[in-house]
């Protein structure tokens, strides 16, 4: 072994995923299918920048593909999987809410695609366990029931704008549900619309018109303010907030924003200065909203805030309604805290005929149009198609807003680990005596690359699908393997140990270790009492390394037969006469031991699996002392 030079424990990140798999007629699939399905490799796979710089400007993964050379054992089963009956299956693509022609051709180009605009809640859990996918905008509520009514079936849902506000993401990843979303196609189109409302408002261009179309001529009334030189604080410095900043500094105003997330060198570049959020709201003549809903943003704009904005604000909302506290915007309106209000968007959609602040007459409102331009509805429909299609053959989506984002190179290295992985979990796991529960895994990943550089998520979930998969009815994908591990009360924690060698190779070794169990084959727990097993990726394939204190070599293939007997001349001969005497092949051999002539480890994988007598004869070999089968 490598001498080790420093120890780093990795911080558990947060969870991460795969999307479900579209189990196409061919044997062609994606790292997905891979995922669900223990194969070989080899894998190849292409990358896609992701757009969203929310998205920490990483690269993800995403058209992930493999060319499957065996599929030995299907780990995946949606309770009802699309191939049930058919030789070559379309998935049922529901789409929910208008989305463009473009984007349905794409969609109808590969499965059977269902339009049913304006489905009651009722009407849509009734729906949706026939759907294995779900396409909707901001109008359709995608809750925790219709995860459950969707009964496994639904593999992804996609939302054809960017907030995801309507989508129980919580739900989602707890069924293993992918969710996508399309971010960028329509952020121009938002930003528009701010602007356009501004500037509207800021002119009365709205109550102007209802004026002069009720046959008023009221050039008095309508005298609005000019926007050059003004503050403008933009909160949320996004996709979205930066496009209308860009456009503001075109107007000459003076742009500021508040954004706890956003680069300040992105800022710096536009002109922007990034400030406090008491600071923006004090200092600003003019507020536009770009934050997303979350449970930290809802109603942030309340009683509280207001009464620290400068008098006579004016606030612009195009994010979402539910981050204003509508009622207090009222109150600030009629106190003349805020001279004028532009909203787009509303806690309620479509909001009550009687809202006081619909009906306010300083306020100038439109029905949730920021994203509906025709360009934007036409690349947002095609991009969230694409994203879904994608989905179902199992690819990672770009856009996976419940996903991993490993970096795709990353991942395209890491690909014979997380083969490794998995098996190394399931091999562990295995070797459970019943009856003490496992609670605590512990990785231990041997690595020559920084911390910075070994991205363990994936190889996480892996082990966690192999342990947890064998034992429980639990269908585990990258979506859920951190949820489901910690539903199980499985303790999860990872360690790096940097050895000194190159660093061209991700990872050097696996170990996985379950504490505090009995095992049954003794020989498996190390000096230190936990089960334990190593394994290394050799030639692209991986290699079970150590079992307990004793080294060994076998490829991870087929299954696996261990043997602890005591070390002597004739055994590997023994052995493998009787697993030729009952026709199993054997595909590779491995014995490691501890001291000449004392106890030794026989590895033996197999191509089939042995019957019942088979196993019988060589635990009936004098000098084999325990020995153990185990399915990969
Ligand atoms: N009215 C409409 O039709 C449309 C509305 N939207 C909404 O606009 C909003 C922004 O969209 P994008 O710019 O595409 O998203 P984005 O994700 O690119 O930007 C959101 C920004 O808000 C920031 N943020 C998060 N928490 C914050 C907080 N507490 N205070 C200040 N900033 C915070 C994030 O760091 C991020 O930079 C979303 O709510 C989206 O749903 C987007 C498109 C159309
Ligand atoms: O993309 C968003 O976040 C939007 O709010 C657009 O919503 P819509 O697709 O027009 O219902």
């Amino acid at each position: 072994m490598a001498s080790s030079s420093s120890s780093t424990k990795l911080v558990v990140s947060p969870p991460f995923t795969s999307s479900p798999c579209y189990k196409s007629s061919t044997k062609s699939s994606s790292l997905l299918s891979f995922l669900h399905h223990t194969t070989s490799t080899p894998i190849s796979l292409k990358l896609s920048r992701s757009l969203s710089h929310s998205r920490c400007s990483s690269f993800v993964v995403s058209n992930v593909l493999k060319t499957v050379t065996s599929t030995e054992t299907s780990v995946l089963n949606y309770p009802q999987d699309l191939d049930s009956g058919s030789s070559n299956p379309r998935p049922t693509i529901l789409v929910s809410e208008k989305l463009g022609e473009a984007g349905l051709e794409v969609l109808r180009s590969f499965g059977n695609v269902e339009c049913l605009y304006d489905l009651s809640p009722d009407d849509l859990c009734s729906k949706i366990s026939s759907c294995d996918a779900l396409i909707v905008r901001s109008g359709t509520k995608v809750t925790r029931q219709v995860f459950e009514a969707a009964k496994g079936r639904l593999k992804v849902v996609g939302r054809a704008g960017v907030g995801i506000d309507n989508v129980d993401l919580q739900a989602a990843t707890e069924f293993g549900c992918l969710v996508v979303n399309a971010p960028t196609a329509n952020t121009v189109a938002a930003a528009e619309h701010g602007i356009a409302l501004l500037s509207a408002m800021a002119r009365n261009v709205a109550q102007a018109d209802a004026s002069v179309k009720a046959g008023k001529w009221e050039r008095s009334k309508y005298v609005g303010v000019s926007v050059v030189g003004k503050t403008l604080a933009v909160m949320g410095f996004g996709k979205v907030g930066s496009e209308v900043a860009r456009r503001a500094k075109g107007l000459g105003m003076h742009v500021i924003a508040h954004d706890p997330y956003a680069p300040a060198d992105r800022a710096r570049a536009l002109g922007v200065e990034l400030v406090s959020f008491d600071q923006a709201i004090s200092t600003a003549d003019f507020i536009s909203l770009h934050m997303p809903l979350t449970p930290t943003t809802s109603k942030v704009f309340n009683d509280e805030t207001f009464a620290k904005v400068k008098k006579g604000v004016r606030i612009i909302n195009v994010a979402r309604g539910g981050v204003i506290d509508e009622d207090a915007l009222v109150r600030a309106l009629d106190g003349g805290v805020v001279a004028q209000a532009a909203l787009d968007v509303f806690t309620e959609e479509p909001p009550p005929k009687e809202s006081k602040l619909v009906q306010h007459e300083n306020v100038t409102v439109t029905p949730h149009l920021g994203a509906s331009t025709k360009e934007a509805q036409e690349g947002v429909a095609i991009e969230i198609a694409e994203a879904v299609v994608g989905a179902l053959k199992g690819e990672l989506s770009a856009t996976a807003v419940n996903a991993p984002m490993v970096p795709a190179e990353v991942l395209s290295e890491l690909s014979p680990y997380v083969v490794l992985a998995e098996k190394l979990g399931r091999l562990a796991v295995q070797l459970v005596a019943g009856g003490s529960g496992i609670k605590n895994i512990r990785v231990v990943y041997r690595s020559a690359r920084d911390p910075d550089d070994l991205d363990t998520r994936l190889l996480r979930a892996m082990i966690t699908k192999g342990i947890i998969e064998p034992i429980s009815s639990s269908f585990v994908n990258l979506v859920n393997a951190d949820f489901t591990a910690k539903q199980k009360g499985l303790r999860i924690s990872e360690e790096r140990i940097g050895i000194d060698s190159s660093p061209e190779f991700p990872v050097d070794s696996i170990q996985v270790q379950i504490s505090n169990v009995d095992s049954k084959f003794a020989s498996a727990v190390s000096d230190s009492g936990d089960i334990s097993i190593e394994g290394k990726v050799k030639y692209g394939k991986p290699h079970l390394t150590c079992v307990g204190s004793f080294a060994v070599d076998v490829s991870l293939e087929g299954n696996l037969i261990l043997c602890r007997q005591v070390d002597q001349p004739g055994m590997i001969g023994r052995v493998g006469n009787i697993l030729g005497e009952h026709n199993v092949n054997v595909s590779f051999m491995s014995v490691g031991r501890t001291h000449r002539r004392k106890k030794a480890i026989m590895a033996i994988g197999v191509d089939e699996e042995p019957n019942k007598e088979t196993l019988q004869k060589i635990g009936g070999v004098p000098a084999i002392e325990e020995f153990v089968f185990l399915e990969l």
